[in-house]
């Protein structure tokens, strides 16, 4: 039997990945703090039935501290993210974040895992490259540790890209297997409503019909949305042919402004507002695109288009609306 430790793993991204190694027939050990209020949310029932499912409700540094056990994978997930928490309190982020990630690298290189998944960001690649001027697409190898191109924007993507570098060190001084993923704007249907894409789906659910309807930001700045399900499935198809130290992104290539994502999301619904930005909420970087030249030659391909998530968050919105009349 295989044997995974998902760390975060009833966080948004972690329902989906423990779900799919479940039906591959992995035995999955999750360690989630399970914080009320944060957007964790209990397993699906069929995971909690599964008997191949197992959760520990700890800070995985406890977890790691008195852990001796062999895992065949360990995907690392767990991390203060999200809207509020990138924005808000960033020194907490950071001494969080990084003591989390340390706790893993130090554990690996005592337990010596075969495989290590780390879940970095595509807000580790330099902020200079994601203006309205230069509107890059980001490739994996514009993170360099030896030239530098730039640096990320938030103390978050500071965190992502040491964790990154903290991986470089174990693979090249312990001789670990170790790769990371940089997911750009994953969605889906069960995210929580800090995140963009739930929240205009919602809204504009909610302010069907009216003349007018916002954005924030000027709404002009980009994300390239991809959903968790072709995210997990990349990774799924990619975790033991990427070479050890290499990072993949998880994107698309293809960048979708918000006031066009609105605009998607209302004539799906059958009318035409006029969208707006919002100057006086928080915009974040101008341009954030994945090149996907080094997924395409592991012949990944994105299923679900944006359109085809629009329709689905909507009909899952929906559906929670009528379950609350
Ligand atoms: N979703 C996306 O589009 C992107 C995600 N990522 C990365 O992917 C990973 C998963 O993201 P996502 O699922 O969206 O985030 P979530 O916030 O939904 O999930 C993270 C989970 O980790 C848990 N957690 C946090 N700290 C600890 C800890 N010390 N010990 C144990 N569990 C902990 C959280 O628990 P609790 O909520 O109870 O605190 C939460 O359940 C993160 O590392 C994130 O940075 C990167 C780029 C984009
Ligand atoms: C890759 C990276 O992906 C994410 O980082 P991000 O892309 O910078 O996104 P964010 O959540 O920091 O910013 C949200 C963006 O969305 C715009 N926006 C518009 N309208 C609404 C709106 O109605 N609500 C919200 N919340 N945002 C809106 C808002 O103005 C801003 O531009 C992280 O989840 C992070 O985990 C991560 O790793």
């Amino acid at each position: 039997m295989t044997r995974a430790l998902v760390t975060g793993g009833c966080g948004f991204v972690g329902r989906h990945l423990c779900d799919r190694l479940l039906a591959e027939g992995f035995d999955v050990v999750c360690v989630d703090l399970m914080k009320p209020g944060t957007g964790a949310r209990p397993p699906v029932s069929r995971q909690r039935l599964h008997r191949q499912f197992t959760l520990n409700e700890q800070d995985c540094r406890a977890f790691f501290e008195s852990a001796h056990e062999h895992f065949d994978y360990v995907f690392h997930l767990a991390a203060l993210v999200g809207g509020r928490m990138t924005l808000e309190n960033q020194t907490l982020l950071v001494a969080e974040d990084l003591a989390v990630d340390a706790a893993l690298w130090r554990w690996a290189g005592e337990c010596r895992p075969g495989t290590v998944v780390y879940f970095s960001s595509s807000a580790a690649y330099p902020v200079a490259l994601q203006t309205e001027a230069m509107q890059t697409r980001l490739s994996e190898d514009m993170i360099s540790f030896e030239r530098p191109l730039g640096v990320p924007d938030l103390s978050y993507g500071w965190t992502k890209l040491t964790g990154e570098y903290l991986m470089k060190l174990y693979v090249e001084r312990y001789g670990g297997r170790a790769v990371a993923y940089r997911p750009f704007s994953g969605y889906g249907e069960d995210q929580d409503l800090a995140y963009p894409f739930p929240a205009i789906c919602s809204r504009l659910l909610k302010e069907r019909g009216a003349p007018e309807v916002s954005v924030w930001g000027s709404g002009h700045q980009c994300r390239d949305f991809i959903h968790i399900s072709d995210c997990v499935d990349f990774i799924w198809k990619t975790m033991d042919t990427l070479p050890s130290g290499a990072s993949l992104n998880l994107s698309t290539g293809k960048a979708t402004s918000f006031i066009a994502l609105a605009e998607l999301v209302s004539r799906e619904l059958g009318w035409t507002p006029q969208v707006r930005g919002t100057a006086s909420r928080p915009e974040g970087v101008f341009f954030r695109c994945g090149d996907v030249a080094l997924q395409k030659s592991f012949g990944l391909t994105p299923k679900i288009g944006i359109e085809e998530g629009v329709r689905r968050c909507l009909k899952h919105h929906h559906r929670l609306e009528a379950a609350c009349v």
